[in-house]
């Protein structure tokens, strides 16, 4: 008997007909309706494993799910996943580090440099018939290179945007993170320091940390009243790592010059959010990985993953 798999993700034709070839798949591209659901929950009911990412895996799904064997997330952040739940069932967890570490840093800088040079108002404003009022002074940005980069978490994607940064822009790299990391300090010639003295420091901020109950709510008016007068704030880690709130207000009263953010404490953000009439902040849909050869990268590392489990060997990457 094959397996059955349940897939919740885009997924390369070649990459799907071979997983198809080796079990027995339940393919959505994404979960979009009540029926879909439906159909999801009914395929659970039956699942060896699980490929996918943003399904809500509470511990009710767990448990409408007895057959499950492996979750092979296609995302590096486990966070949506409830590991005690999981480890009480024996359900193997894996995710997809590494791969999506250049993408989503890349995505970092692509959202330090728009903010930085006001670049989604000034796009505006040429589509908008605009021009001219984009060459005034007071719709200028702000330098970019060699100015101080914060990075709060320097994990493997910390470390990317930093060395973007401190090779490619001449920055001094400034860091907070849970444990020390001397090699880091040497290598990028960086200095580890406290979240109130980052804020007090750097003009750029980048938050790469993972959600966790300790990051959750990390950033918000306390912190970011310590900033100085042009200070760009970047989320590329969690939306709720920054109290979303707290951030909107400290945009709207000057307290934060600008803020560049892909996650939000809820996605899809609502398109009612305080966020998207604001000028000084720049949004992306959460694309910090979504590249054609990265998100093709994860989908393989997640198939050899759950390959692995289900033959009953160790994951390449467990969680
Ligand atoms: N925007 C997007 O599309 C993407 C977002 N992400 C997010 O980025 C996060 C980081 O990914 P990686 O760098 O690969 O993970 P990682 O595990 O290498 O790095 C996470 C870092 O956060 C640090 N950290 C944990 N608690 C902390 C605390 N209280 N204060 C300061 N630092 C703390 C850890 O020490 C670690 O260095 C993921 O967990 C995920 O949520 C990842 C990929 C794409
Ligand atoms: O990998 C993750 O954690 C993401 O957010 C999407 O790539």
């Amino acid at each position: 008997m094959k397996p059955n798999v349940v897939i919740v993700h885009e997924l390369y034709p070649e990459l799907l007909k071979t997983l198809e070839q080796q079990y027995n798949v339940v393919h959505f591209t994404r979960l979009n309706s009540d029926a879909d659901r439906a159909d999801f929950n009914a395929a659970m009911a039956e699942a060896d494993a699980f490929l996918g990412s943003n399904v809500k895996f509470d511990e009710a799904l767990i448990e409408r799910s007895p057959r499950l064997k492996v979750i092979a997330s296609v995302s590096v952040g486990v966070d949506a996943y409830p590991r005690e739940a999981l480890k009480a069932r024996g359900i193997v967890l894996t995710n997809t580090p590494e791969v999506l570490t250049d993408a989503t840093a890349d995505t970092g800088f692509v959202l330090l440099m728009m903010a930085a040079r006001r670049a989604g108002e000034m796009e505006r404003k040429v589509r908008s018939g605009n021009w001219s009022t984009s060459l005034m002074s007071q719709d200028f940005g702000v330098d970019v290179t060699g100015k101080t980069l914060g990075i709060v978490g320097m994990g493997r994607i910390g470390q990317a945007v930093a060395k973007r940064g401190h090779f490619g822009f001449d920055m001094p790299v400034i860091f907070q993170n849970r444990s020390s990391k001397p090699e880091v300090e040497a290598a990028l010639d960086a200095r580890q320091v406290d979240l109130d003295t980052l804020f007090e420091t750097a003009d750029f901020i980048v938050v790469t940390a993972a959600l966790s109950d300790e990051t959750r709510g990390m950033i918000g008016r306390a912190q970011l009243e310590r900033t100085r007068e042009k200070t760009i704030l970047i989320n590329i880690s969690r939306g709720p790592v920054v109290r979303e709130q707290e951030l909107i207000e400290c945009l709207q009263e000057g307290v934060l010059y600008y803020a560049g953010l892909d996650v939000y404490e809820r996605e899809p953000l609502d398109p009612s959010s305080p966020l998207i009439g604001l000028d000084n902040v720049v949004l992306l849909p959460h694309i910090g990985s979504s590249t054609v050869e990265t998100r093709g990268a994860m989908c393989d590392l997640a198939a050899d993953n759950l390959n692995r489990v289900l033959a009953g060997t160790s994951p390449l990457t467990p969680a």
